[in-house]
């Protein structure tokens, strides 16, 4: 891509960051939370569906879909909780394993995140589902995040691990997010991995990931 093309690229991406965090700090406290908990049921259906039994999961922040419903909902049902926290230094994600609300510790950019000196680290093994947040996804597979590159990296590391450990499942990863969020189509890079579906709080729509149903493919 040649320099101009790259900061015409550059610039839409922030634009479009802008814009879809606007969009999402304008819904009401009481939209918020009714919606959160519709996408998190909706949620809990798709790991029901797939009889998963661990699952990755942000701690929101900001205007976030709030996915504490999504939490609760797994510990009660025995599935495992793993919670990133992030590094800045080089915007890697490391997991742990979340048994309580309380081992949560304000982590980098003021998120919620495990205190290393309490949570368990999830290593050498690879999430069942990981739920995926950004600031806008589209029905492809298409989702803009903060611009992080954390969950691209993440991905890249447990493609690997799922190598090593001669794992023959990949995690499935699903966006969550409110239905204000989805776009006709979000700008991705070679880097950026495509989802496997999305969970808004109007339902899922995605590749049919097994037992799911087929009645909402990706285009
Ligand atoms: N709840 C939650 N946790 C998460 C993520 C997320 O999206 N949600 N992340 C998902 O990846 C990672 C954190 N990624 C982040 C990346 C950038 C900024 C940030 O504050 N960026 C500046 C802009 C910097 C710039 O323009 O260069 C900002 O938004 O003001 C925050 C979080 C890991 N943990
Ligand atoms: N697997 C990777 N290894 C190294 N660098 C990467 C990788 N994936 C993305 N990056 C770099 O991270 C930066 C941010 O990527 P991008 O704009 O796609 O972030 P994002 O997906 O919106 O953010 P986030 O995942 O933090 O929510 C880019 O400069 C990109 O080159």
């Amino acid at each position: 891509m040649n320099p101009e093309e790259e900061i015409k690229r550059v610039s839409a991406k922030h634009a479009l960051r802008r814009s879809m965090t606007l969009r999402r700090d304008e819904l009401s406290d009481e939209e918020r939370t009714k919606r959160s908990k519709q996408a998190c049921e909706m949620a809990s259906e798709v790991m029901k569906e797939c009889h998963v039994q661990s699952m990755m999961i942000y701690v929101p922040f900001r205007s976030e879909l709030d996915s504490r419903p999504l939490v609760e909902w797994a510990w009660e049902h025995g599935l495992q909780v793993i919670v990133p926290r992030s590094l800045p230094q080089d915007r890697s994600m490391e997991l742990y394993e979340l048994q309580k609300w309380d081992e949560l510790i304000p982590g980098a950019y003021g998120i919620q995140e495990p205190d290393p000196q309490r949570s368990k680290m999830f290593m050498n093994d690879v999430p069942d589902i990981i739920w995926v947040p950004g600031l806008a996804f589209d029905r492809n597979g298409g989702r803009l995040g903060y611009g992080g590159g954390y969950y691209d990296r993440l991905a890249d590391r447990l493609c690997h691990e799922v190598h090593d450990a001669a794992r023959l499942k990949e995690p499935l990863w699903v966006g969550i997010g409110y239905e204000v969020q989805v776009l006709e189509h979000v700008p991705m890079e070679e880097h950026d991995r495509v989802l496997d579906g999305l969970v808004t709080d109007l339902g899922y729509s995605g590749k049919a990931g097994p037992g799911l149903r087929r009645d909402n493919e990706w285009n």
